[in-house]
């Protein structure tokens, strides 16, 4: 599986206010590109904290992609798929409509009342680890579902974990040009952090988009503290 990383951050490296409210960093075209990058995906994760604090609907805004992945073979949407330990996504949340399949991945320690309902709001359950999704047998389980391009939309919690298991080949920042502010507020990578072996990405790119800048990288390995 080829997992790619996304995220819009401000000049500060916040991806959303200490509120945890949705802020809009990316311009008209780095949208587009998003779209175009769930468009070429065959799902799109992210953590329940990004559910409980967007409610997004993660699915591909422009038609003409929708088509043409239709043309292909495809379902006009990627599937989408939320990591949840415990079962928190709520039952109206848009990314349970009939879009596109929708992947829950609990831990086995869900109640089974919480699986139970999920699955009767329109998601498909999965489960993988104990207390806590673990997030290399959850990507296995989507591999066996058909997920060979994997494109994760956040928050920092999931791709903090996502990095620390060695799970990401390629990163793409969207760097607006706006101060967030707050240590309180997520940044791209949260999480406990790491301390003495870091991911080491590789630039690949770097391009101005609308009053930004793109960063994309490719995750190379990782890289030790003096
Ligand atoms: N600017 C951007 O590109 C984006 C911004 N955001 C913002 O990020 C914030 C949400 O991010 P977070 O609170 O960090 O939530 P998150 O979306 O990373 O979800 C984290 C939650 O996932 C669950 N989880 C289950 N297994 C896990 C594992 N193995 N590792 C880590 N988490 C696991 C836990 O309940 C954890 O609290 C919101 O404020 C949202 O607006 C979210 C996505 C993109
Ligand atoms: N790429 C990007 N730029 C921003 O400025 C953002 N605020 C986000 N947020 C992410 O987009 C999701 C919303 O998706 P829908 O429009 O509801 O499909 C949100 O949950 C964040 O993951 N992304």
């Amino acid at each position: 599986m080829h997992v790619v990383v996304n995220a819009a951050a401000s000049a500060d490296g916040k991806l959303s206010t200490r509120r945890r409210e949705q802020v809009t960093i990316s311009g008209p075209d780095d949208f587009a590109r998003v779209d175009r990058l769930r468009a070429a995906s065959d799902a799109v994760l992210v953590g329940v904290g990004t559910v409980l604090a967007d409610d997004p609907h993660l699915t591909v805004d422009d038609p003409a992609l929708r088509e043409e992945r239709e043309t292909r073979g495809d379902a006009g949407n990627p599937a989408r798929v939320v990591v949840d330990s415990s079962g928190r996504t709520p039952l109206d949340a848009r990314i349970l409509d009939d879009a596109a399949t929708t992947y829950v991945v609990v831990a086995r320690d869900a109640t089974a009342d919480r699986k139970a309902s999920l699955a009767d709001a329109g998601a498909e359950v999965l489960v993988a680890g104990d207390e806590r999704v673990e997030l290399s047998a959850a990507l296995s389980k989507l591999g066996e579902r058909g997920v060979e391009e994997l494109m994760v939309e956040g928050g920092g919690e999931i791709i903090y974990s996502l990095f620390a298991a060695g799970l990401v080949d390629e990163l793409s920042l969207y760097v607006g040009s706006l101060v967030i502010g707050g240590r309180e507020a997520p940044t791209l990578a949260d999480g406990p952090g790491f301390v003495e072996s870091f991911p080491q990405l590789s630039l690949r790119e770097v391009g101005r988009v609308d009053d930004g800048v793109l960063l994309r990288y490719d995750v190379v390995g990782s890289i030790e503290s003096s």
